[in-house]
């Protein structure tokens, strides 16, 4: 646990980044501190492992006043992921992952069979061990950023924003990889991120800072979206809050109606009969996965690949109510696609029958609410 207890930063031009913060990260968990540019994330995070200290107040880890500890000794407790990995350039990616090993005083063999294991938990090939960090796209540097913060598997983890500086697709990647390998890890982690979205997926508890580093709302993601405190959380969370919430929801067991399905290679006449008047015919795979929608009318000679319509997305049996209404409302035949765990077809859904189940499990909620307490 990482306690801050009335912490505030000064800088030596009367600069208040951080005002009497009050603040716990719990052990094993993500906390993600959040707000708008300037707000003193960075500096909150820094205080932690004390390259930056704090005017007044203490950090407490477990139970030890970090103020009190040797910083050197302190800071190799603590991994340490910084936007843009922060590698050392003239040192190859085994060598940087084994960076604090080496400090500790590991033989060589031992760092670099530790250097080869982290790369592959971090999902790089050992082969990339002894290349250069300039020889890496930002996201594998990226990858290796994160596998030198592990290497002396420190108990606390600071990250700040890790993932900003590479593109969507990949930050999303490396935002699913980094909770799996968090969920074999269980470390105590203290995220810093500008980007709400992320702030959402990542943690176990928001901190939303305002500028001059007070504390607006620390919550759970799903408390923080239905039930922002005051404006400026409600602004900061956004708009579509309504929606997103439903992202933390399991969807109810709802019943699915059967597809008439078609293969790659199927004739366009053997489509159409089996389609009758409907236009759209899901195409499955020799796994019965779903591959996407043909308009059956477009189907000439056989149906291939290039007719596929991929717009839809696909919703699992054991998803939330965000992905299974995300499925119908993308799916261009209005009936959004359900697949069982192990990504076989198991039915369709209309997006109406999932707004009925957003109602009943709200009309659910509310009769469990006692009254008057609805509000918080
Ligand atoms: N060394 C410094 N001297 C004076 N002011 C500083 C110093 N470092 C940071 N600040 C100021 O302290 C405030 C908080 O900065 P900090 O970097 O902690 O914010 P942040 O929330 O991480 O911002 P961003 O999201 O833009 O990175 C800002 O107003 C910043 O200008």
């Amino acid at each position: 646990m990482i306690r801050f207890d009335s912490v505030s930063k000064e800088y030596p031009d009367g600069t208040v980044a951080v005002g009497g913060l009050e603040m716990t990260a719990p052990t094993g968990k993500i906390t993600v501190l959040v707000g708008p540019s300037g707000c003193g994330k960075t500096t909150s995070l820094r205080m932690i492992n004390r390259m930056i200290e704090p005017t007044s107040g203490r950090i407490w880890i477990d139970d030890r006043d970090t103020t009190t500890m040797d910083a050197a000794e302190l800071r190799r407790g603590i991994g340490y992921v910084i936007q843009q990995a922060g590698l050392f350039p003239h040192r190859t990616v085994a060598a940087n992952i084994a960076t604090v090993p080496m400090l500790l005083g590991w033989d060589r063999k031992k760092a670099r069979a530790r250097a080869l294991e982290l790369l592959e938990r971090v999902g790089l090939p050992t082969s990339f061990a002894d290349r250069y960090p300039s020889q890496l796209s930002g996201g594998q540097q990226q990858r290796v950023g994160v596998a030198r913060a592990l290497a002396a598997d420190p108990p606390v983890m600071l990250m700040d924003e890790p993932f900003s500086a590479v593109d969507p697709v990949v930050r999303d990647q490396l935002q699913d990889e980094f909770l799996r390998l968090q969920g074999d890890l269980g470390k105590t982690i203290v995220f810093v991120t500008h980007d709400i979205d992320e702030a959402i997926k990542l943690g176990d508890q928001v901190a939303v800072l305002r500028v001059g580093g007070k504390l607006a709302q620390i919550a759970e993601p799903a408390r923080l979206l239905g039930h922002p405190v005051d404006d400026f959380v409600a602004d900061f969370v956004g708009r579509d809050r309504g929606y997103r919430g439903l992202g933390f929801q399991r969807a109810p067991k709802l019943p699915l109606a059967a597809e008439t399905t078609a293969r790659l290679g199927d004739s366009a006449e053997q489509v159409r009969a089996a389609a009758g008047t409907e236009p759209w015919t899901l195409v499955v795979d020799e796994g019965r996965r779903p591959l996407g929608w043909v308009n059956t009318e477009q189907v000439a000679g056989t149906v291939s690949s290039e007719v596929l319509h991929r717009g839809g997305t696909v919703a699992s049996t054991n998803g939330t109510l965000r992905n299974l209404l995300d499925a119908a409302l993308s799916s261009p035949a209005r009936r959004g696609v359900v697949v069982d765990e192990d990504g076989t077809f198991a039915g369709t859904v209309l997006a109406h029958q999932v707004l009925d189940a957003i109602e009943s499990e709200r009309a659910a909620a509310a009769a469990a609410q006692p009254a008057g307490s609805a509000a918080r």
